[in-house]
Formats: C-alpha cells, sequence, structure tokens
C-alpha cells in the first residue's frame, strides 16, 4: 500500500554499499519560520542535468575537454566515478585567484569494462552511462540504493538489446544488471515507450554518435514527460558538432561521428532555484538569482511563468532573475508535464496558498497535473507529497495524474524526505509558513545541492551553524547576499556518508 510504494531510504539491504541515509543518524532538521520578509541573493551551483550531460559527452569526445563551475554533488560525483570505471580521466585545475575551478576530462583511448557502476539513487547515472559501457570492452555491472532497484529500466535494456547489446538482468527489467560490451553498437532505428520518463531517450541519443549507425528513437507510448530534458540532449550533442534532431513528434534522430571536445562553463540549477525563488511568495519579499541564463533549455526557467500563477512578481534583469511575493499565496490549476522537477516546489506552494489566510479566507484549492511520471522519481513523489502534507493536517488527494490540495490549517510535525531532495526542500518551503516543521533528512538535499541547509538559512538570515541544524525559527537581518561570489564555488560541508567529492 502506500507505505510500501515509497521510499523509506533507510533499508538494511545496501547492495551498492551508498546508503541512501544522508544524515549520518542526525537529529531532525528544524525548518525556519520566516518571520520576517526575505530580501536575499541566492548564487546557486551548476545544473544536475547540464553536468551529467557534459560529462557523458567529454568522456565520448574526441580529444580532452573541460567543464568550468562543475557541481559538487552526489549524483555528479557517482557520474564521475562511473566514467572514471570505464576508462575516462578527470583532473581537478585548482582555481586560480577568482577564476572558477575547472574540471578536466580526457577520454579514454579505449573504454574498458570489467568493472561495476554504482548508481546510487541517480536516475541520470543508471540510465544514461548503460549505453557507454555497450561501447566499452568487458562487462560492467550496475547496481545502485536500494529504492533505485524500484525505478524502471526497462525500456532502455529493451532498447540498447535491439540495437545491438548483450545485457544480462533478473528479468525485472530494473537494476541490478550487466552490460557485457564489445567496443562497438551496431544502433540504428528502434522503438521505445518513453511515458515513464523522458530519460530513456536522453541515455540513447546521448551515447549515440558513437554508434555504427547513430540511432532514430521512436517512442510508442502516448505521451513523453519532461520533454525539455530532450531538447537539453539534443542541444548538448549540436553544441559538439553531432547532427541531432527531432523529425516529428516523439522521434529523435542522432548521426554517427565524432563529438567535439568543448570547453563548458556550466549553468547554476535553474531547478534547485525552485524552493529559493518560492520562498519569496511564501514568506513575502524578494529573492534574486544571479547568472540566471540568458537562453537555455533548462524546465526551470520555467518558473518564470509558473510562479505568477501563485502571485509573484517575476522580474530578469540582465542575468538577474528577481521573484517578489507579498505575503499573499493564491491557488492555482496548473498542468505541467514538462515539469516534474518542478513539481514538489509548486505542490509545497499550493500547500500554502491553501492555508486560511494565506491568499484570503478559507484557503484556497489547487490542482497540479500532469506529472503522473513522478511517482518513479526518487520515490513516489505524488503519494509521498500527499503522505507528508496530510501528516501536517492538510486535505491533499492523490489524482492520477498529479494531486489536489483543499484547504486546510496545518500543524508542525514531521516531514519525512524518502530520501529524496526535492521532498526535502518542499518540507523546507512549507516551514516558512507553518511552525514546528522538521525535516527527517535534510542531508538528502546532498544528490544535487549539498549547501541547501546553508543557503536557506542564510537566505533567511539565520546564521550558518544554526541553517546545519535547523533554524531557530528566529530570522536575525534581511538582505542577505548568499554564496560566494565565484558561481559554484561555494565552500561545501564535511560530505555525507556514503559520498565523496572529487
Ligand atoms: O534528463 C535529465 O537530466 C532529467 C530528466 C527528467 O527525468 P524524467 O523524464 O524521468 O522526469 C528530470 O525529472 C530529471 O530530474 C532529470
Ligand atoms: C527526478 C530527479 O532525479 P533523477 O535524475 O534521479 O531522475 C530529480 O532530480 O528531480
Amino acid at each position: 500500500m502506500l507505505e510500501a510504494k515509497l521510499n523509506h531510504g533507510r533499508d538494511d539491504e545496501d547492495p551498492a554499499g551508498q546508503g541512501e541515509s544522508f544524515d549520518g543518524g542526525a537529529p531532525p532538521w528544524a525548518a525556519p519560520v520566516a518571520e520576517t520578509r526575505i530580501d536575499a541573493t541566492v548564487s546557486l551551483p551548476g545544473s544536475k542535468s547540464l553536468m551529467g550531460r557534459e560529462l557523458i559527452l567529454s568522456a565520448l569526445a574526441d580529444a580532452p575537454g573541460t567543464v568550468h563551475a562543475p557541481l559538487h554533488s552526489r549524483d555528479s560525483q557517482l557520474m564521475i566515478d562511473a566514467l572514471q570505471a570505464l576508462g575516462t580521466g578527470f583532473d581537478r585545475i585548482e582555481a586560480e585567484d577568482d577564476a572558477p575551478e575547472v574540471l578536466r576530462i580526457t577520454p579514454a583511448e579505449e573504454l574498458i569494462g570489467s568493472t561495476t557502476i554504482a548508481c546510487g539513487l541517480a536516475g541520470t547515472v543508471m540510465r544514461f552511462v548503460p549505453p557507454v559501457a555497450a561501447l566499452a570492452l568487458g562487462p560492467t555491472a550496475f547496481d545502485g540504493d536500494p529504492y533505485a532497484r524500484k525505478r524502471p529500466m526497462r525500456p532502455v535494456l529493451d532498447a540498447l538489446r535491439a540495437l545491438g547489446a548483450d545485457i544480462s538482468d533478473d528479468g525485472r527489467g530494473a537494476l541490478p544488471f550487466t552490460v557485457h560490451g564489445t567496443g562497438s553498437l551496431r544502433g540504428g532505428r528502434v522503438e521505445l515507450d518513453a511515458s515513464l520518463s523522458s530519460q530513456f531517450v536522453s541515455a540513447l541519443l546521448l551515447s549515440a554518435a558513437r554508434f555504427e549507425e547513430g540511432v532514430h528513437v521512436v517512442h510508442t507510448g502516448d505521451r513523453v514527460p519532461s520533454l525539455p530534458h530532450i531538447e537539453m540532449t539534443l542541444e548538448a550533442l549540436r553544441e559538439r558538432g553531432v547532427e541531432a534532431d527531432s523529425p516529428a513528434p516523439g522521434e529523435w534522430r542522432v548521426s554517427p561521428g565524432p563529438i567535439r571536445a568543448r570547453d563548458v562553463v556550466l549553468e547554476p540549477d535553474l531547478s534547485n532555484a525552485a524552493p529559493f525563488l518560492a520562498a519569496a511568495i511564501a514568506a513575502g519579499g524578494s529573492v534574486t538569482v544571479p547568472r540566471w541564463p540568458a537562453a537555455t533549455t533548462q524546465v526551470g526557467d520555467r518558473l518564470r511563468e509558473l510562479l505568477p500563477a501563485f502571485g509573484a512578481t517575476v522580474a530578469l534583469d540582465g542575468d538577474r532573475l528577481t521573484v517578489t511575493g507579498d505575503g499573499a499565496v493564491r491557488g492555482v490549476e496548473l498542468h505541467v508535464p514538462e515539469g516534474g522537477e518542478l513539481a514538489p516546489t509548486l505542490v509545497g506552494l499550493a500547500a500554502i496558498a491553501a492555508l486560511p489566510g494565506a491568499g484570503g479566507e478559507p484557503g484556497a484549492t489547487s490542482r497540479i497535473t500532469g506529472i503522473g511520471h513522478i511517482r518513479h522519481h526518487e520515490t513516489d513523489r505524488i503519494a509521498a507529497l500527499v503522505a507528508e502534507i496530510n501528516g501536517l493536517g492538510g486535505d491533499a488527494h492523490e489524482l492520477e495524474d498529479g494531486i489536489e490540495i483543499r484547504p486546510a490549517e496545518l500543524h508542525g510535525g514531521t516531514w519525512r524526505a524518502y530520501a529524496d531532495h526535492r521532498m526535502a526542500t518542499t518540507g523546507a518551503l512549507v516551514g516558512l509558513r507553518v511552525a514546528g516543521v522538521q525535516v527527517d533528512d535534510i542531508g538528502t538535499t546532498a544528490k544535487t545541492l549539498p549547501e541547501f541547509p546553508e543557503l536557506w538559512g542564510r537566505m533567511l538570515g539565520v546564521a550558518p551553524a544554526d541553517a546545519a541544524q535547523g533554524g531557530t525559527g528566529t530570522p536575525s537581518s534581511s538582505g542577505a547576499s548568499i554564496g560566494t561570489s565565484l558561481p559554484g564555488m561555494l565552500t561545501l560541508p564535511e560530505p555525507p556518508d556514503g559520498t565523496r567529492w572529487a
């Protein structure tokens, strides 16, 4: 039932030795309440999705390349470890003066398997790396966190087999499995159903320039979620001189050919900007995110159209995006199949809009739909969001492809993160307006943003030491400027258990 569907993140079994709980037994994190308006600038580290793509493409490129201001997070480290295990070289070039850190990636002369890859809970690692392993010589065994074994893989595995790969698994269409690489892959036309995840498509496209015949992917299902992420993949390929396009809706093609080496400056993670920008709406006040790209394939850019629905004002001034709220939070009707990654934040805002008085009496009803696929993310996010909102006294309901939140007062209590970074940040968001919210595992934000507790605390004017432990609920100042002046160069906290930074 509900409990069985969710990721409790603390299974005794730990096949990949990664561990899922990041709190190391730490006490729950007391989410700070916003008692004054927020006025903060928050500098965010690099995009998880862009980092993953650039690492894969750099590993498959025709010469060494670099990533400037690389992301330091669990998912990016798992990707580096995976590609390193297959023979890719990684060197960190120490930053001089104010220059951002640089990661140099040297492609292997020949990719070699005969290794084991730990995917953690990273969808991008478990989906994007198997095609690379098919190009390596020798067997590569994949496994991940206990809950990772429940995330769907079958469409990728079956498609790779149809393209010529030899893969052994236990028949469940999930981790663990072994890719028996031969050093090359035929490629060609393949049908797959990507209705559970766009990552199935991106996985094939990313390596396809190195397949003998490239790839032509034809989607057979009725919908594809997270389309901007597929566009991100095509664009990343084109930036490296690869012919990549979508000849018809639900079809994507990559021609065989060299993948050019590049020097890439990583954009900040706009999906991770979501809870911070939403905080300005929840608490009232303004939050500015610098280095907002003028043009991007990141779905987080859609926040500029989505957040005004809650009553916010959004202004892009040069490369600074500012969201301003007046403390009133309106209910919404949003259909966001492209933005599953943003959905937990949107649902958190909707839970605040439902509070009597938040946008007016008696609180507003909201429906957020088109997000059925987020049941297959780090946990069943629909079930988890409903369970945690209702656990605080809310009136949230699962829809087949979304969530409805009806008016209800919320009280304090434990907000479970289910080893899901976006569940943890949504708990923090709700806690801005609901006293006594305790997030059980804030450390799980290390998946993509280990600095989250520190940045959140500083946004609220809570001293960093308090922020790491949870706030006191008493913001001490406004006008905070958060992050260093160097994008992606924040001081990292101690790595959580089972994680190491390169
Ligand atoms: O390609 C990517 O980098 C991603 C694609 C999306 O996956 P789904 O299509 O499974 O939603 C997104 O939610 C995930 O966080 C990252
Ligand atoms: C769905 C997500 O992650 P993953 O890449 O593990 O699928 C996410 O970051 O919201």
